[in-house]
Protein backbone atom coordinates (compact mmCIF):
# COMPACT_ATOMS: atom_id res chain seq x y z
CA UNK A 1 0.00 0.00 0.00
CA UNK A 2 2.75 2.07 0.98
CA UNK A 3 4.32 1.38 -2.51
CA UNK A 4 0.90 2.25 -4.49
CA UNK A 5 0.47 5.42 -2.68
CA UNK A 6 4.26 6.77 -3.64
CA UNK A 7 3.55 5.56 -7.33
CA UNK A 8 0.35 7.19 -7.43
CA UNK A 9 1.02 10.67 -5.78
CA UNK A 10 4.83 10.84 -5.43
CA UNK A 11 6.43 9.06 -9.13
CA UNK A 12 6.88 11.51 -12.08
CA UNK A 13 6.00 14.95 -9.57
CA UNK A 14 9.07 17.59 -9.51
CA UNK A 15 7.85 19.16 -6.41
CA UNK A 16 4.86 17.52 -3.53
CA UNK A 17 3.63 18.73 -0.65
CA UNK A 18 5.07 16.18 2.06
CA UNK A 19 2.90 17.17 4.78
CA UNK A 20 -0.54 16.56 2.86
CA UNK A 21 0.46 13.37 0.99
CA UNK A 22 1.47 12.06 4.46
CA UNK A 23 -1.80 12.61 5.94
CA UNK A 24 -3.16 11.24 3.01
CA UNK A 25 -0.81 7.60 3.21
CA UNK A 26 -1.71 7.82 7.01
CA UNK A 27 -5.62 7.65 6.07
CA UNK A 28 -5.40 5.19 3.67
CA UNK A 29 -3.42 3.13 5.72
CA UNK A 30 -6.39 3.46 8.73
CA UNK A 31 -9.09 3.16 6.11
CA UNK A 32 -7.89 -0.07 4.95
CA UNK A 33 -6.72 -1.72 8.56
CA UNK A 34 -9.81 -0.35 10.45
CA UNK A 35 -12.55 -0.54 8.30
CA UNK A 36 -11.68 -2.21 4.77
CA UNK A 37 -12.69 1.29 3.22
CA UNK A 38 -10.64 1.71 -0.45
CA UNK A 39 -12.74 4.43 -1.67
CA UNK A 40 -10.33 7.24 -2.79
CA UNK A 41 -13.09 9.75 -2.73
CA UNK A 42 -14.31 9.26 0.98
CA UNK A 43 -10.39 8.76 1.81
CA UNK A 44 -9.71 12.01 0.63
CA UNK A 45 -12.69 13.85 2.11
CA UNK A 46 -11.99 12.54 5.23
CA UNK A 47 -8.35 13.78 5.58
CA UNK A 48 -9.99 17.15 5.06
CA UNK A 49 -12.04 16.58 7.79
CA UNK A 50 -9.98 14.84 10.10
CA UNK A 51 -7.49 18.05 9.60
CA UNK A 52 -10.34 20.52 10.78
CA UNK A 53 -10.90 18.58 13.63
CA UNK A 54 -6.71 18.02 14.41
CA UNK A 55 -6.42 21.58 14.14
CA UNK A 56 -9.09 22.69 16.93
CA UNK A 57 -7.96 20.14 19.41
CA UNK A 58 -6.38 22.43 21.75
CA UNK A 59 -7.56 25.22 20.94
CA UNK A 60 -10.29 27.27 23.56
CA UNK A 61 -13.73 26.13 22.86
CA UNK A 62 -15.43 29.47 21.55
CA UNK A 63 -18.32 27.90 19.38
CA UNK A 64 -18.67 30.93 16.89
CA UNK A 65 -17.94 31.59 12.65
CA UNK A 66 -14.60 32.40 12.24
CA UNK A 67 -12.51 29.88 14.84
CA UNK A 68 -11.13 26.86 14.71
CA UNK A 69 -13.03 25.18 17.35
CA UNK A 70 -16.03 25.99 15.02
CA UNK A 71 -14.94 24.86 12.06
CA UNK A 72 -13.86 21.31 13.83
CA UNK A 73 -17.52 21.04 15.24
CA UNK A 74 -18.68 21.05 11.78
CA UNK A 75 -15.86 18.46 10.36
CA UNK A 76 -16.69 16.02 13.10
CA UNK A 77 -20.35 15.46 12.68
CA UNK A 78 -19.68 15.08 8.86
CA UNK A 79 -17.16 12.50 9.45
CA UNK A 80 -18.77 10.75 11.73
CA UNK A 81 -21.30 10.92 8.91
CA UNK A 82 -19.12 9.26 6.10
CA UNK A 83 -18.05 6.35 8.94
CA UNK A 84 -21.57 6.08 9.93
CA UNK A 85 -22.71 5.53 6.26
CA UNK A 86 -20.21 3.00 5.69
CA UNK A 87 -20.58 0.80 8.62
CA UNK A 88 -24.15 0.58 7.46
CA UNK A 89 -22.83 -0.02 3.91
CA UNK A 90 -20.50 -3.34 5.26
CA UNK A 91 -23.07 -4.28 7.70
CA UNK A 92 -25.39 -4.94 4.81
CA UNK A 93 -22.51 -6.04 2.44
CA UNK A 94 -22.06 -8.82 5.22
CA UNK A 95 -25.24 -9.67 6.12
CA UNK A 96 -26.09 -10.66 2.44
CA UNK A 97 -22.36 -12.40 1.42
CA UNK A 98 -21.46 -13.69 4.73
CA UNK A 99 -19.43 -12.63 7.84
CA UNK A 100 -15.77 -12.16 5.93
CA UNK A 101 -13.56 -10.91 9.00
CA UNK A 102 -10.24 -8.54 7.31
CA UNK A 103 -10.37 -5.86 9.21
CA UNK A 104 -11.29 -4.00 12.80
CA UNK A 105 -14.81 -2.99 11.26
CA UNK A 106 -15.89 -6.69 10.36
CA UNK A 107 -14.64 -8.35 13.77
CA UNK A 108 -16.98 -5.44 15.70
CA UNK A 109 -20.01 -6.49 13.23
CA UNK A 110 -19.55 -9.89 13.78
CA UNK A 111 -18.62 -10.61 16.99
CA UNK A 112 -21.17 -10.57 20.63
CA UNK A 113 -20.12 -9.51 23.59
CA UNK A 114 -19.98 -11.95 26.13
CA UNK A 115 -23.66 -11.46 26.63
CA UNK A 116 -24.74 -12.01 23.12
CA UNK A 117 -25.16 -8.76 22.74
CA UNK A 118 -23.78 -7.28 19.10
CA UNK A 119 -22.82 -3.48 19.09
CA UNK A 120 -25.02 -1.02 17.72
CA UNK A 121 -24.00 0.64 14.75
CA UNK A 122 -23.41 4.26 16.31
CA UNK A 123 -21.64 2.81 18.88
CA UNK A 124 -19.45 0.96 16.29
CA UNK A 125 -19.16 4.38 13.89
CA UNK A 126 -17.86 6.40 17.04
CA UNK A 127 -15.46 3.56 17.91
CA UNK A 128 -13.92 3.64 14.56
CA UNK A 129 -13.79 7.27 14.27
CA UNK A 130 -11.64 7.50 17.63
CA UNK A 131 -9.14 4.88 16.03
CA UNK A 132 -9.24 7.20 12.76
CA UNK A 133 -8.58 10.74 14.71
CA UNK A 134 -5.97 8.61 17.40
CA UNK A 135 -4.32 7.55 14.32
CA UNK A 136 -4.02 10.34 12.24
CA UNK A 137 -1.95 13.40 13.07
CA UNK A 138 0.83 12.33 15.11
CA UNK A 139 2.31 9.38 12.43
CA UNK A 140 1.74 12.04 9.84
CA UNK A 141 3.30 14.32 11.63
CA UNK A 142 6.15 12.31 12.20
CA UNK A 143 7.14 11.34 8.55
CA UNK A 144 6.30 15.01 7.26
CA UNK A 145 8.92 15.82 10.14
CA UNK A 146 11.20 12.75 8.51
CA UNK A 147 11.11 14.09 5.34
CA UNK A 148 11.77 17.71 6.73
CA UNK A 149 15.08 16.28 8.14
CA UNK A 150 16.27 14.02 5.83
CA UNK A 151 15.71 16.86 2.99
CA UNK A 152 18.27 18.83 5.12
CA UNK A 153 21.02 16.28 5.89
CA UNK A 154 22.16 14.42 2.98
CA UNK A 155 24.44 12.89 4.83
CA UNK A 156 21.86 11.30 7.29
CA UNK A 157 19.70 10.63 4.33
CA UNK A 158 22.43 8.87 2.87
CA UNK A 159 22.64 6.64 5.96
CA UNK A 160 19.10 5.97 6.18
CA UNK A 161 19.47 4.73 2.34
CA UNK A 162 22.41 2.61 2.92
CA UNK A 163 20.25 0.74 5.66
CA UNK A 164 17.43 0.37 3.50
CA UNK A 165 19.17 -0.96 0.80
CA UNK A 166 20.88 -3.68 2.53
CA UNK A 167 17.43 -5.02 3.47
CA UNK A 168 16.02 -4.33 0.08
CA UNK A 169 19.14 -6.95 -1.51
CA UNK A 170 18.55 -9.25 1.23
CA UNK A 171 14.65 -9.75 0.25
CA UNK A 172 13.88 -12.11 -2.50
CA UNK A 173 12.02 -10.02 -5.96
CA UNK A 174 8.35 -9.42 -4.74
CA UNK A 175 9.02 -9.91 -1.37
CA UNK A 176 7.31 -7.92 1.16
CA UNK A 177 9.11 -6.16 4.33
CA UNK A 178 7.99 -7.81 7.69
CA UNK A 179 8.52 -7.50 11.38
CA UNK A 180 12.01 -8.84 11.22
CA UNK A 181 13.19 -6.46 8.42
CA UNK A 182 11.72 -3.34 10.90
CA UNK A 183 13.90 -5.17 13.77
CA UNK A 184 16.94 -4.47 11.10
CA UNK A 185 16.24 -0.49 10.52
CA UNK A 186 18.05 0.76 13.28
CA UNK A 187 19.46 3.60 12.51
CA UNK A 188 16.05 4.33 10.44
CA UNK A 189 14.34 4.18 14.17
CA UNK A 190 16.56 6.19 15.54
CA UNK A 191 16.10 8.91 13.04
CA UNK A 192 12.38 8.80 13.58
CA UNK A 193 12.99 9.50 17.27
CA UNK A 194 14.67 11.99 16.77
CA UNK A 195 12.60 13.39 14.79
CA UNK A 196 9.83 13.23 17.71
CA UNK A 197 12.55 14.41 20.23
CA UNK A 198 12.89 17.57 18.12
CA UNK A 199 8.93 17.90 17.46
CA UNK A 200 7.15 15.83 19.57
CA UNK A 201 3.63 15.06 17.34
CA UNK A 202 2.33 14.39 20.05
CA UNK A 203 3.09 17.25 22.87
CA UNK A 204 1.49 15.83 26.10
CA UNK A 205 -2.21 14.91 27.80
CA UNK A 206 -3.63 14.71 31.41
CA UNK A 207 -3.39 12.74 34.05
CA UNK A 208 -5.43 13.22 36.83
CA UNK A 209 -3.60 13.14 40.55
CA UNK A 210 -4.43 9.70 42.56
CA UNK A 211 -3.21 11.27 45.66
CA UNK A 212 -2.20 14.67 47.18
CA UNK A 213 1.11 15.27 46.37
CA UNK A 214 4.49 18.10 46.16
CA UNK A 215 5.93 18.71 43.91
CA UNK A 216 8.67 21.48 43.25
CA UNK A 217 6.91 23.46 46.18
CA UNK A 218 3.56 23.03 45.14
CA UNK A 219 1.05 21.09 46.16
CA UNK A 220 -1.48 18.88 44.18
CA UNK A 221 -4.59 17.94 45.13
CA UNK A 222 -6.08 14.26 44.57
CA UNK A 223 -8.37 14.65 41.79
CA UNK A 224 -6.68 17.57 39.72
CA UNK A 225 -6.40 17.62 36.43
CA UNK A 226 -2.17 17.13 35.63
CA UNK A 227 -1.23 18.03 31.82
CA UNK A 228 2.56 16.58 31.07
CA UNK A 229 4.68 17.02 28.32
CA UNK A 230 6.80 14.97 26.26
CA UNK A 231 9.39 18.19 25.20
CA UNK A 232 9.65 19.51 28.76
CA UNK A 233 12.81 17.05 29.12
CA UNK A 234 13.90 16.65 25.43
CA UNK A 235 15.62 19.99 25.31
CA UNK A 236 17.42 19.51 28.76
CA UNK A 237 21.21 19.62 27.55
CA UNK A 238 21.69 17.40 30.90
CA UNK A 239 19.77 14.38 29.25
CA UNK A 240 20.04 15.10 25.60
CA UNK A 241 23.81 16.82 24.93
CA UNK A 242 23.23 19.72 22.64
CA UNK A 243 20.00 19.22 22.24
CA UNK A 244 19.13 21.31 19.18
CA UNK A 245 21.18 19.26 17.52
CA UNK A 246 19.75 16.54 14.71
CA UNK A 247 21.39 13.63 15.84
CA UNK A 248 20.29 9.94 15.18
CA UNK A 249 23.21 8.25 16.50
CA UNK A 250 22.47 9.87 20.33
CA UNK A 251 19.82 7.20 21.07
CA UNK A 252 23.32 4.45 19.58
CA UNK A 253 25.71 6.16 22.09
CA UNK A 254 23.27 6.07 25.36
CA UNK A 255 20.15 5.34 26.92
CA UNK A 256 18.20 8.68 27.37
CA UNK A 257 17.41 8.57 31.27
CA UNK A 258 13.82 6.94 32.15
CA UNK A 259 10.90 9.06 30.98
CA UNK A 260 13.00 11.62 29.31
CA UNK A 261 12.00 10.62 25.86
CA UNK A 262 8.21 9.17 25.54
CA UNK A 263 7.01 10.20 22.61
CA UNK A 264 4.58 7.39 23.05
CA UNK A 265 3.97 8.15 26.58
CA UNK A 266 4.63 5.73 29.23
CA UNK A 267 2.54 3.26 31.92
CA UNK A 268 -0.68 1.94 31.51
CA UNK A 269 -1.84 4.37 28.91
CA UNK A 270 1.06 4.42 26.83
CA UNK A 271 -0.14 4.39 23.19
CA UNK A 272 -1.38 1.50 22.38
CA UNK A 273 -0.62 2.27 18.18
CA UNK A 274 2.91 2.60 18.86
CA UNK A 275 3.78 -0.56 17.04
CA UNK A 276 1.65 0.57 14.26
CA UNK A 277 3.14 3.54 13.71
CA UNK A 278 6.44 1.80 13.54
CA UNK A 279 5.51 -0.05 10.89
CA UNK A 280 4.11 2.76 8.79
CA UNK A 281 6.36 4.82 9.70
CA UNK A 282 9.38 2.21 8.89
CA UNK A 283 8.04 1.11 5.38
CA UNK A 284 7.38 4.35 4.51
CA UNK A 285 10.82 5.51 4.84
CA UNK A 286 12.24 2.28 3.22
CA UNK A 287 9.86 2.84 -0.14
CA UNK A 288 10.78 6.49 0.18
CA UNK A 289 14.46 6.85 0.23
CA UNK A 290 15.04 3.82 -1.86
CA UNK A 291 12.88 5.87 -4.50
CA UNK A 292 13.85 9.25 -4.14
CA UNK A 293 16.20 12.27 -2.91
CA UNK A 294 14.74 15.74 -2.15
CA UNK A 295 15.75 18.96 -0.57
CA UNK A 296 13.36 21.38 0.17
CA UNK A 297 11.73 24.26 -1.58
CA UNK A 298 11.45 26.78 1.43
CA UNK A 299 14.63 25.43 3.48
CA UNK A 300 13.08 28.10 6.42
CA UNK A 301 9.43 27.03 6.30
CA UNK A 302 7.95 27.93 10.00
CA UNK A 303 6.95 25.03 11.64
CA UNK A 304 3.77 26.32 13.69
CA UNK A 305 0.89 25.01 15.57
CA UNK A 306 2.32 24.85 19.25
CA UNK A 307 0.48 21.45 20.50
CA UNK A 308 0.22 19.72 17.26
CA UNK A 309 3.07 21.34 15.04
CA UNK A 310 2.91 21.91 11.42
CA UNK A 311 5.15 23.05 8.38
CA UNK A 312 2.85 26.14 7.01
CA UNK A 313 3.95 25.57 3.66
CA UNK A 314 2.73 22.13 3.88
CA UNK A 315 6.55 21.23 3.36
CA UNK A 316 7.00 21.63 -0.41
CA UNK A 317 9.81 19.08 -1.55
CA UNK A 318 11.56 18.59 -4.39
CA UNK A 319 11.81 15.27 -6.08
CA UNK A 320 14.73 13.58 -7.80
CA UNK A 321 14.27 10.39 -8.70
CA UNK A 322 16.72 7.38 -7.64
CA UNK A 323 17.79 6.24 -10.99
CA UNK A 324 20.79 4.13 -9.55
CA UNK A 325 21.24 0.04 -9.59
CA UNK A 326 18.68 0.30 -6.48
CA UNK A 327 15.70 1.18 -8.87
CA UNK A 328 16.95 -1.70 -10.89
CA UNK A 329 17.11 -3.88 -7.83
CA UNK A 330 13.56 -2.43 -6.36
CA UNK A 331 12.14 -3.34 -9.70
CA UNK A 332 12.39 -6.92 -9.23
CA UNK A 333 11.23 -6.52 -5.61
CA UNK A 334 8.30 -4.94 -6.69
CA UNK A 335 7.00 -5.91 -10.10
C1 LIG B 1 4.04 8.57 15.74
C2 LIG B 1 2.87 8.12 16.05
C3 LIG B 1 2.19 8.29 17.39
C4 LIG B 1 2.58 9.02 18.47
C5 LIG B 1 3.82 9.89 18.65
C6 LIG B 1 1.56 8.83 19.49
C7 LIG B 1 1.61 9.40 20.75
C8 LIG B 1 0.68 9.15 21.74
C9 LIG B 1 0.75 9.68 23.08
C10 LIG B 1 1.86 10.60 23.63
C11 LIG B 1 -0.32 9.24 23.74
C12 LIG B 1 -0.66 9.52 25.22
C13 LIG B 1 -0.07 8.38 26.04
C14 LIG B 1 -0.15 8.57 27.54
O1 LIG B 1 -1.09 9.24 28.02
O2 LIG B 1 0.75 8.06 28.26
C15 LIG B 1 -1.11 8.43 22.84
C16 LIG B 1 -2.29 7.81 23.15
C17 LIG B 1 -3.05 7.09 22.27
N1 LIG B 1 -2.71 6.74 20.99
FE1 LIG B 1 -1.03 7.27 20.01
N2 LIG B 1 0.59 7.99 18.99
C18 LIG B 1 0.93 7.64 17.72
C19 LIG B 1 0.23 6.80 16.87
C20 LIG B 1 -0.96 6.18 17.17
C21 LIG B 1 -1.67 5.29 16.30
C22 LIG B 1 -1.19 4.86 14.92
C23 LIG B 1 -2.81 4.92 16.96
C24 LIG B 1 -3.92 3.99 16.54
C25 LIG B 1 -3.76 2.93 15.85
C26 LIG B 1 -2.81 5.58 18.24
C27 LIG B 1 -3.79 5.45 19.19
C28 LIG B 1 -3.74 6.01 20.45
C29 LIG B 1 -4.80 5.87 21.45
C30 LIG B 1 -6.14 5.12 21.26
C31 LIG B 1 -4.37 6.54 22.59
C32 LIG B 1 -5.12 6.70 23.93
C33 LIG B 1 -4.64 5.60 24.88
C34 LIG B 1 -5.29 5.68 26.25
O3 LIG B 1 -5.66 6.78 26.70
O4 LIG B 1 -5.37 4.63 26.92
N3 LIG B 1 -1.67 6.33 18.35
N4 LIG B 1 -0.46 8.38 21.63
Amino acid sequence: MVLDHLKTHWDGKQVVEAHRLTQLLVLTLSAKFFMGLEDSCRIGKLVELMDTMMLALHTIPVNIPGTAFHRAMKAAPAAREIIQSFVKEKKEVMESTGNKMHDLLSYMIATPDPTGRFMPENEIADKIMGNVAASFNSPAMTTTFIVKFLGERPDIYDKVRIEQLEILKSKKSGEALNWDDMQKMKYSWNVALEAMRLIPPLQGTFREAATDFTYQGYTIPKGWKVYWTVSTTTMNPEYFPAPEEFDPTRFEKATPPPYTNIPFGSGPRICPGKDYARLQILSFMHHLVIRFKWDLVNPNCKITGGMNPFPVDGLKVRLQAQPSQALVVLRTYVE
